[in-house]
């Protein structure tokens, strides 16, 4: 379960969200919101990106007591990635693996499904914005994380990786104790969305 209590997000004295108490159970959750209206620092806040008042918590740990515990399990894709651009995909894809203890066979997957083997050796310099794109989302998937915060994780895919990427979610989904928080203003994949549940930005709060 991921819990939320006594939120509050300021920018510069400015409150933006404040979120009294939110609990979401194992599952999909589809963020919607209008422009501005605080999906991106929601996101952030819960892939502990940035600071904020309150605490957060998944499976009972606490962002604010233990870190670095939180995020083990956490893992998160901007909407706009940006990487380093001297690295090639496979040098981050790497990087990841070492870290999330990710198996060989994983990342043969992750590269198949999204069908990346033809450049992941190249530097991300010259990457497309969707190459790019799916880069972040198998960084997002790799090791088996159960908390996914995914930014806007539909645009710039072409049809076939918005495909791959809705299978692998709903995949993992089954029989699985993950949550996957996404945020779009494009409508989901129909399977995709019948499994989602919504919740909206609204006001500085979150609507269930
Ligand atoms: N770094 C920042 N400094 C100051 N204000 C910020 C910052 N980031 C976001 N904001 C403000 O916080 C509010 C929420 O922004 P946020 O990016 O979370 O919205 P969003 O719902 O993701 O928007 P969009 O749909 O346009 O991506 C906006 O009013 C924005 O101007």
């Amino acid at each position: 379960m991921l819990q939320l209590m006594n939120v509050k997000k300021f920018y510069n004295k400015r409150l933006v969200l404040e979120i009294s108490s939110l609990k979401l159970g194992s599952g999909l959750f589809w963020i919607k919101g209008a422009n501005g209206s605080g999906k991106t620092t929601l996101l952030k806040m819960i892939a502990g990106l940035i600071p904020f008042e309150g605490d957060i918590l998944f499976k009972g740990i606490s962002l604010r007591n233990n870190p670095l515990g939180y995020r083990q399990n956490t893992s998160w894709a901007e909407a706009e990635p940006l990487f380093p651009p001297f690295m090639s995909g496979m040098d981050l894809i790497s990087l990841y693996r070492s870290i999330r203890k990710a198996s060989a066979a994983e990342v043969n997957m992750l590269l198949e499904l999204f069908n990346v083997n033809d450049y992941v050796n190249n530097s991300i310099g010259t990457y497309s914005a969707g190459m790019t794109k799916k880069l972040s989302l198998i960084l997002a998937f790799l090791g088996n994380p159960s908390l996914v915060v995914l930014d806007e994780p539909t645009i710039t895919l072409d049809p076939d990786a918005f495909t791959s990427m809705c299978m692998f979610i709903l995949e993992k989904q089954k029989n699985s104790e993950s949550i996957f928080l996404m945020s779009s203003h494009q409508a989901l994949d129909s399977t995709l969305s019948l499994s989602c549940k919504e919740l909206t930005v609204n006001n500085g709060n979150v609507l269930t």
